[in-house]
């Protein structure tokens, strides 16, 4: 498990950042570099004798804290003095944040087409992303990407940028949260420098602004963009918008700037399925240099299933709680691990298990209840097992339509909510899902 005393000593450095003053910050953690994690204990190395007693005497709670919001159960930590340890601490791709001077443009490294995971959930916009990138201004334009929280929204926004940057190296990228473009325009009225923001968006080949349904309700921002957005169009320039939402939802959007971002692509971005969780887990474990059973990354993907940031959290969390342990990394630990985080009854429920006992309450096969037979025997039992798997795990309507045969998830809903009404009106409905909680309980 090479970088894992990486990974744990990145958490651990959040943690104190966010509780100490950047001067001690810099003076005393930027020159500690982790060595390894030695049967439970966390080696870090300090520069001189000097720091070593300080950073006990005034940051050992902190670190030990720190360790233990990772899960370790007795928080260790040894400090020695390496006197080499000066250099900065070699930089986890992961955790590497965009260098501001970079020049070119903010993108992060981590952010690429080759790290993207692609499933049925964003085969779409990852086809228009590399479609724009390989002929920006002239794919789609505007590529307009929306999805929920943690899905991979700014990551394919980077991918474009760098795969741009590459092909064609002498175009400007500019990549720009929207809450930045405002504070900027701000301070640019402020400051009597609008001719020079305007240059400065105006002049892109690319422009990237992430999440863009923050202009709602911004009216100045609205007309500056609206501008800055016709100048760059007219020019032939490529435009990347993403939103957590499609331009029709976003209220209070200027009718002019809406209908200017329907003009090129819409496209979507939906939670990843299980078997796409799975392998953007591998991924995530291959890259660090960590070998991890394909059990516990099944067990990982099945517990977070809406978040693609959350599920990398998960994973670094069940990792570090191994290792700060000094256990073996099994399902069991994995499941330790994360039960702060999962209520332990979601933690244990496998929908495929419901399937099994509903199943075999109603004399079927599972079969049958993931089949697309009508039968009347089998409707009612289909939409209780629905039900539970709503009720009981942490599967998404969607989800629980592809478990049950690839069904809309208009049709799972429907059918929880006739689960729900009969649940409260029918005694029998109510007497077999407390005896099939039982069962798969
Ligand atoms: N398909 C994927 N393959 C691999 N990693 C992914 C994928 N999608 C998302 N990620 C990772 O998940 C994390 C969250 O992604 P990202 O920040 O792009 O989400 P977002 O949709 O922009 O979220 P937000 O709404 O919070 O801005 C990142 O670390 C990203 O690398």
């Amino acid at each position: 498990m090479a970088l894992t005393h990486e990974a744990v000593w990145q958490h651990v450095l959040e943690h104190i950042r966010r509780n100490i003053t950047e001067v001690e910050y810099h003076t005393w953690f930027e020159r500690i570099r982790p060595l390894g994690i030695r049967e439970g204990v966390l080696e870090l190395a300090v520069p001189t004798s000097f720091a070593l007693d300080w950073i006990k005497r005034h940051y050992a709670p902190l670190i030990q804290e720190a360790l233990g919001l990772l899960g370790a159960q007795v928080p260790r930590f040894e400090l020695l003095v390496v006197p080499g340890a000066a250099q900065p601490v070699q930089v986890d791709i992961f955790q590497a944040v965009p260098q501001a001077d970079q020049g070119k443009s903010k993108l992060n490294p981590k952010y690429t087409f080759e790290n993207f995971v692609v499933g049925p959930n964003n085969n779409l916009a990852h086809a228009a992303a590399v479609a724009v990138a390989e002929s920006p201004g002239k794919a789609y334009n505007p590529l307009f990407i929306y999805g929920g929280v943690g899905l991979g929204k700014t990551h394919l926004m980077h991918a474009v940028g760098h795969s741009v940057a590459k092909r064609f190296p002498s175009l400007k990228i500019e990549y720009v949260s929207t809450e930045t473009f405002t504070n900027e325009l701000i301070n640019a009225i402020r400051e009597d420098r609008m001719a020079e923001f305007r240059e400065r968006y105006r002049s892109v080949d690319l422009l990237l602004v992430d999440d863009i349904q923050f202009i709602a309700g911004k009216e100045r921002t609205q007309e500056e963009f609206f501008h800055t957005f016709n100048a760059l169009f007219e020019a032939h320039k490529q435009i990347i918008l993403s939103s957590d939402r499609p331009p029709k939802d976003i209220l209070t959007l200027e009718a002019r700037l809406r209908s200017r971002f329907e003009w090129g692509l819409i496209t979507d971005i939906q939670p990843p399925d299980l078997e796409t969780r799975i392998a953007i887990l591998k991924m995530n474990a291959e890259q660090r240099g960590l070998r991890i059973g394909e059990d516990v990354l099944e067990y990982i993907a099945r517990q977070v299933t809406s978040n693609i940031r959350e599920l990398e959290g998960a994973l670094m969390r069940v990792v570090a709680y191994a290792s700060l342990n000094g256990v073996e990394l099994t399902r069991q630990v994995a499941a330790k691990a994360l039960s702060d985080i999962f209520a332990p009854r979601e933690v244990e429920v496998d929908p495929q298990e419901i399937v099994r006992v509903v199943a075999e309450h109603f004399g079927l096969r599972p079969e049958d209840l993931v089949g697309g037979g009508r039968r009347k025997e089998v409707v009612l039992p289909r939409q209780m097992a629905m039900f539970l798997v709503r009720e009981l795990t942490r599967a998404s309507l969607p989800e629980i339509g592809q478990l049950f045969g690839g069904r809309d998830h208009t049709t799972v809903l429907y059918a929880i909510q006739k689960v729900q009404e009969l649940s409260e009106s029918d005694r029998e409905v109510q007497a077999i899902l407390r005896t099939l909680k039982e069962k798969v309980g």
